[in-house]
Formats: structure tokens, sequence, C-alpha cells
């Protein structure tokens, strides 16, 4: 499966109340994945919110993607994405089988991502790039990382961290497949913003 386009991720705080009309209106602008990123431990909530997120990505031919819960991702049918404490990948392949999208949070390592690759994992994220307000204190990643991926690795290219329509052109320059953005879409004013948004993203992705 060829990996490319923007990867719109949810987050709990800056779409409270809004979640499934902001989800709407990026995948009317154009996603090739979705991660439902809940950090709560409220496992109904977390549930009944996955099962509308996987309707809508059927509805717009997205993937959905659950974040560190292979769990939820088996019960559902979809993908997940593990950082490197979230579980090892081989386990995490033979529960959701060989079709499933698996993603694996590099940081700005190579080795973790050839690792990663060998095990199955169908991309490989290097963030964060810029400063992120949704998670500040992730580790950074600069360019080279970039380069170093796309002459040793065979796998997709994910970048994630603070990405905007304003800093996202070097990304995809330097070789970047899925654009993983939080605040860049979803911190948008209006629904209709964030179409815009999704839009431009992918204007940018030639897509
Ligand atoms: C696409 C993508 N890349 C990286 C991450 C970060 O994963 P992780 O390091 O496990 O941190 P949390 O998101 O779980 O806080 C991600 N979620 N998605
Ligand atoms: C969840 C996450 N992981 C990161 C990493 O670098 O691993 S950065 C990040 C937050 C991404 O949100 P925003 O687009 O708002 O910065
Ligand atoms: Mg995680």
């Amino acid at each position: 499966m060829t990996l490319r386009g923007l990867y719109a991720i949810t987050d709990s705080q800056l779409l409270a109340g809004k979640l499934l009309p902001y989800v709407e209106a990026a995948l009317d602008g154009g996603l090739t994945l979705l991660q439902y990123r809940d950090k709560s431990n409220d496992d109904a909530r977390r549930l009944r919110e996955a099962e509308a997120l996987r309707g809508l990505c059927e509805r717009y031919k997205a993937h959905l993607i659950i974040n560190d819960d292979a769990e939820l991702a088996a019960r559902l049918g979809v993908g997940v994405h593990l950082g490197q404490t979230d579980g090892p990948l081989t386990p995490a392949r033979a529960l959701l089988g060989r079709n499933a999208i698996i993603g694996s949070t590099c940081h700005s390592q190579i080795e973790l991502a050839e690792q990663a690759a060998k095990e199955g994992a169908s991309y490989v994220a290097f963030g964060r790039f810029f400063n992120s307000s949704t998670k500040p204190g992730a580790p950074t990643a600069t360019l080279d990382v970039l380069d170093q991926a796309r002459a040793r690795l065979n796998v997709p290219i994910c970048v994630i961290g603070g990405i905007t329509l304003d800093n996202a052109a070097p990304l995809v320059a330097h070789g970047a497949d899925l654009l993983a953005v939080v605040h860049g879409l979803f911190g948008a004013d209006s629904a209709q913003e964030v179409t815009r948004r999704a839009k431009a993203f992918n204007t940018l992705l030639s897509i």
C-alpha cells in the first residue's frame, strides 16, 4: 500500500464538543490517515468515539489508526500507532494481520526506523520538527534524519510536531510522505477553515 498524504490526529482537549464535525471537515478536504489519539482511561468513551470515527473514515475512504492501543484497533479492525513504550511491533502485527497499517515512533533515530521497518512497520514517524503545543516535551528532530531515511529505508516516512501550512514545505522537499498534524489543522476557528487547511496541505504534497 502506498501511503502518502495528510495524516490528521485528534486531540481530546482541542476537539472537545466538535470532534465529529471537525474530523468530517478534514476528511472533506482529503485525509489519507486519521489517528484517534485520546490519552484518557475512559474506555467506554474511547470505544464510542473510535467507532464513530471508523464510520466517517469508511465513508470518506480514509484509514483510521488508533494511538497506543492495539487491542482497541483489533476490536475495530483498524490500524495502530505505537511509540517506543507502547509495546513491540511483532505481536501487534500478529494481532492485527498483515494488511493492517502499523506506525512506529522513531524520534530522530534512523536505527529505530530501520528496526521498525525490519519488524514490518507500515510507516515510520520522525519528530518533533517544530515547537508543539500538543506535545511540547517530545524529542526534537532535524531535516537530516529525513535525508538519511530516504537513502536507507524503503518504507513511507511520516513527520510530526508543530507542522503548519507555513513550515511544512521543507519537510516534503526532504522526502516526507505523510504530514501528521494536530494543531495546524484542528486549531482552526471553523469547520470550513479545517477543510481549507486540509486541501492546502494536500496541495503542498502535490495530491
Ligand atoms: C504519527 C505519529 N507519530 C508519532 C506519535 C507519537 O507517539 P508516542 O511517542 O507514542 O506518543 P503519544 O502520541 O502516544 O503521546 C504519534 N502519536 N503519531
Ligand atoms: C503526538 C505527537 N508526537 C510527537 C513526536 O514528536 O513524537 S509531536 C506530537 C504532537 C503533534 O501535534 P501538533 O501537530 O499540534 O504539534
Ligand atoms: Mg504512544
